[in-house]
């Protein structure tokens, strides 16, 4: 039963809850079960001419009270199941988000946003219709189809009679064996096809700009459209067995009613089936067909919700790659020297070795810069500090402690990292930027925007630092979001600093201001530089040169460009380069 942990977890809370709704249900579909009774009656006294005005008000109040104790306890069974059922939902989204937030980089890597999105959108509620439905209309219709069944065997009708009329339902079970698999396996197929266009759609919006600018959009739409197919052909599939399905059970149904209507009314005829029970009898198979029909509804949308459920809980199998050790420590990094040794590190199901044999020491207070081409590794030692992807054992180790020693939370909030597309979120800038520490006084953010450069650009701003960003706000120039980013790292004042090609969309004379800055606002705490550009790390204490995941060179500015090698290269290209923008 393990495929059902997060149904069976969620219906242990809630058992009672479930139990008072099937009771008020129960109860109300017993009560129900006496109408065909009290008509049958009707009948019986209405053909020996014993029925008087008074009998008559009688049989309508009640069967306005059977319809009426129906109605209430059905309803309040119902609305207790709905309301269990939407509580599901959202103790369901919950957990996934809560375990999305636990799973790493690899998965992330491997897995888009929009697949995420249809676990929590389609799934979900897939699962939570069947949970309400199932459980509605399954105690429904099963009360209502064992109490139908319990009053016509305790009924003067003869016990062949119903033998026969009932036999054809006998078939159901047998059906629903057939059909339960290939309902579930073409269910799981819609499903897995919807997340890959959910996916599919969620990258096409993303690069919607990108595919304008290049005008490619019937490319694409036909790339989607082909997306958009496949589910329409799932989809078909599915509707063809389920429909098949669901015809079958009510037809059934109404072979029982043929049967009671051609026997029944023979005997009938014959003086050997009163009118009253003719009619009861009638009425109860007409009774049992919706019932049925519901059966085979629930145990479709069961089938369906089923392959949903799997999908649900293998995610939540899924455990994070990177897991804190059991005796993990939270230490001070405030003044921890960083030792890299030997560190070999291919990424997972990748063959090739992102870095090899690498060997450094980062004195606490000091900067270091790296460069290197693209693809040479730099942004993987950075993961691999932050423990993004877990380093091999002694590996790197920060404060004389293996970082796989640390608690993450201890490791990652002393270490600020600046990517180079830093991802903001749509709120306002003064959040965006305070973003690790919500309570940060003002003058700490406009301080922090000041030393990213950024002051200048959000005062121009109608909100300042109240401006909203993203799809209802404004949108900032790539120079600008790096530069806010920036100041997000600068405002953790961490032991440690990771600027990893954080300041590549700005302009030259705006990167001196921002390196002249850092390096006065982090005398004393270790900065690291990663950059493609010279000028962006020159002042550092040591410069680590990196070509396909391998030191190269090292030293400081000065010696390494006293050496023939790449740094050198780099620099006259560069300074070519710039000579010529001039
Ligand atoms: N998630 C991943 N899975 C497999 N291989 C990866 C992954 N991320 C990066 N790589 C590979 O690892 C190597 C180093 O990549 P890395 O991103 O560290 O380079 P980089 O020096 O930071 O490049 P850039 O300057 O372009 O940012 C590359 O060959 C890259 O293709």
């Amino acid at each position: 039963m393990k495929s059902q942990r997060v149904l069976v977890e969620y219906i242990q809370g809630k058992w009672p809850y479930y139990l008072l709704a099937i009771a008020f249900m129960t109860a109300g579909n017993i009560i129900q079960s006496f109408y065909p009774r009290i008509i049958g009656n009707f009948a019986d006294q209405l053909k020996q001419n014993g029925l008087s005005e008074s009998h008559i008000i009688d049989y309508g109040l009640l069967l306005l009270g059977v319809a009426l104790a129906f109605g209430v306890l059905a309803g309040l069974g119902q609305y207790i199941v709905m309301r269990l059922g939407r509580m599901f939902e959202f103790f369901t989204r919950g957990r996934l988000f809560d375990h999305f937030m636990t799973l790493g980089e690899h998965f992330y890597s491997r897995n888009g946003v929009g697949k995420l999105l249809s676990y929590v959108m389609n799934d979900v509620t897939a699962v939570r219709e069947a949970l309400a439905r199932g459980i509605n209309q399954s105690t429904n219709s099963s009360i209502l189809i064992v109490s139908t069944v319990s009053m016509m065997l305790l009924s003067d009708i003869p016990l062949y009679l119903i033998a026969v009329s009932v036999l054809p339902l006998l078939a159901i079970p047998w059906i629903v064996v057939v059909f339960g698999p290939v309902i579930r396996s073409r269910s799981l197929s819609v499903q897995e096809a919807l997340g890959k266009m959910t996916e599919s759609a969620e990258e096409q919006f993303g690069g919607i700009r990108v595919t304008k600018k290049f005008a490619v959009e019937r490319i694409m739409s036909e790339r989607f459209g082909a997306e958009a197919d496949r589910v329409h052909d799932k989809q078909l599939k599915l509707v063809r067995v389920s429909s098949l399905f669901q015809a079958l059970i009510p037809f059934l149904g109404t072979l029982s009613l043929i049967v009671a209507i051609v026997f029944g009314g023979y005997l009938t005829i014959h003086g050997r089936l009163s009118l009253g029970n003719f009619v009861a009898l009638t009425l109860y198979i007409r009774m049992m067909v919706n019932p049925l029909q519901q059966i085979g509804g629930v145990i479709n949308t069961m089938q369906r919700s089923r392959a949903s459920l799997d999908r649900i809980n293998e995610l939540l199998s899924k455990e994070g790659e990177i897991q804190e050790a059991e005796q993990a420590q939270a230490r001070d990094l405030s003044r921890a020297g960083i030792r890299i040794r030997h560190l070999t590190f291919s990424y997972p199901d990748s063959e090739p070795e992102a870095l090899h044999d690498l060997s450094l020491d980062i004195k606490p207070g000091t900067t270091v810069g790296i460069v290197g081409k693209t693809g040479s590794g730099k942004t993987t030692l950075v993961k691999l500090l932050l423990r993004m992807y877990d380093p091999p054992e002694g590996a790197i180790a920060i404060g004389g402690v293996d970082i796989r020693d640390l608690t993450l939370e201890s490791l990652r909030s002393q270490i600020a990292y600046v990517p180079q597309e830093g991802f903001l979120f749509s709120t306002t800038i003064r959040d965006n930027i305070a973003f690790y520490r919500r309570d940060s006084a003002m003058n700490q953010v406009e301080e922090a925007a000041k030393q990213a450069q950024i002051y200048g650009n959000i005062v121009e701003f109608p909100d300042r630092f109240e401006t909203k960003l993203g799809e209802r706000g404004i949108t900032l120039s790539g120079g600008q979001r790096q530069r806010t980013s920036l100041a997000r790292g600068l405002i953790k004042h961490a032991p440690i600093m990771i600027l990893d090609d954080s300041v590549s969309a700005v302009d030259a004379v705006t990167e001196q201001r921002i390196v002249e800055t850092i390096s006065s606002v982090r005398q004393g705490l270790t900065t690291i530089v990663i950059a493609h550009r010279i000028s962006a790390l020159k002042h550092a204490d040591e410069i680590v040169v990196l070509d396909e995941g391998r030191i190269v060179q090292r030293g400081t500015h000065a010696q390494l460009l006293d050496q023939p090698g790449l740094y050198a290269l780099l620099h006259a290209i560069q300074e070519e380069g710039n000579r010529d923008a001039e």
